[in-house]
């Protein structure tokens, strides 16, 4: 039987750099990463750095709302080379709400036959977690489902009282940890499938993600690093709480090669990183924005401005 984790959290709270950081441990090396996204490009599988090619992408739906199937058919076509890995560790989109994903689990004969019940681990960050939990019922399930629960963040801030409060009130039996603290072992406890069908009962009824939208911004030509930060800068200032995401790859005039990894949660936009290399042949920009009520034109249309004006700055 395989062991399977399912690593759950609101959007941006880490499970990415968590599960890289699990990866590079050699004991966890063999191990199958299934990624699902919300959004029209996925990105995660380029940005977990991993050895081996046991990433795999989910079609980038939502796992709570159309991909249910998809997860079983991956999970039994990993199985076919079972021989390449130990264990899997599923990544579910920071806007699903994991019970129909769990459900199938519990239910699809052949996974079942093949998988242990997942353990669900589930992250919260001390910066945006309340709001998450307070706005969002996916958060509040992924939170109530949990086996454990992982706060991420604490480098930036202690959790508050009031998130504390949160947890206790949704989920007081899952044991706590730091991120930093966390050990990979504890990824792969299998859930008892009675408590875990217990939780499944309590979670919260949801049908839609809202006013919730998401789009891709493309470019085939490498942008100057300037316009990159007075991009980040503006969408910061201008879009701040209506910014549920922003991650991208981004091709930078002076850094041929390097990619530029970009990361925002609400009004937290991270200065860039620099990867030494493209990780896969793509080499063209993308930015993927989770949103409430920011339209694509307005992003492509800033960053069109903004792209002019420092061209022209660097022409003059
Ligand atoms: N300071 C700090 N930043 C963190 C920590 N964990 C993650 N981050 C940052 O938070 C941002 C989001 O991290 P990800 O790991 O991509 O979050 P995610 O949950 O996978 O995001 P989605 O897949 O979009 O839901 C990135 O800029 C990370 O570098 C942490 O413990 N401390």
């Amino acid at each position: 039987m395989i062991p399977v984790s399912v690593v759950t959290g609101f959007l941006g709270s880490g499970k990415t750099t968590l599960i890289s950081r699990v990866l590079r441990d050699p004991v966890y090396a063999r191990t199958a990463v299934v990624v699902n996204e919300f959004g029209e490009i996925g990105l995660d599988h380029d940005l977990i750095a991993n050895s081996n090619d046991s990433v795999l992408t989910l079609s980038t739906g939502c796992l709570c709302c159309t991909v249910q199937t998809d997860l079983a058919r991956t999970l039994m076509a990993l199985f076919d080379r079972r021989d390449t890995y130990d264990r899997v560790i599923v990544e579910t989109s920071g806007l699903a709400d994991p019970s129909p994903m769990l459900q199938v689990m519990m239910t699809d004969r052949d996974v079942l036959a093949t998988h242990q019940i997942p353990a669900v681990v589930t992250l919260v960050d001390t910066v945006h977690g309340d709001l998450a939990l307070a706005q969002h019922a996916e958060a509040r399930n992924q939170v109530a489902l949990a086996d454990v629960l992982l706060i991420s963040k604490t480098d930036l801030a202690e959790p508050a009282d009031r998130l504390l409060q949160m947890l206790d009130d949704l989920n007081p039996a899952a044991p706590r940890r730091r991120t930093t603290e966390a050990d990979p072992s504890i990824f792969f406890g299998s859930s008892s499938p009675q408590a875990l069908s217990r939780r499944l009962m309590a979670t919260e009824r949801r049908r839609s993600h809202g006013q919730i939208e998401t789009f891709t911004i493309t470019r085939d030509k490498p942008l100057p690093a300037l316009a990159l930060t007075l991009l980040l800068q503006a969408i910061a200032e201008h879009c701040g709480p209506r910014l549920l995401r922003l991650k991208g790859l981004v091709a930078i005039q002076e850094m041929p090669g390097q990619p530029a990894v970009i990361h925002g949660v609400r009004h937290v936009v991270s200065p860039p990183d620099f990867l030494h290399r493209w990780p896969s042949a793509d080499e063209t920009t993308r930015i993927a924005f989770i949103t409430r009520n920011v339209p694509r034109h307005f992003v492509s249309r800033l960053l069109d401005a903004i792209e002019e004006e420092v061209r022209d700055a660097m022409a003059a």
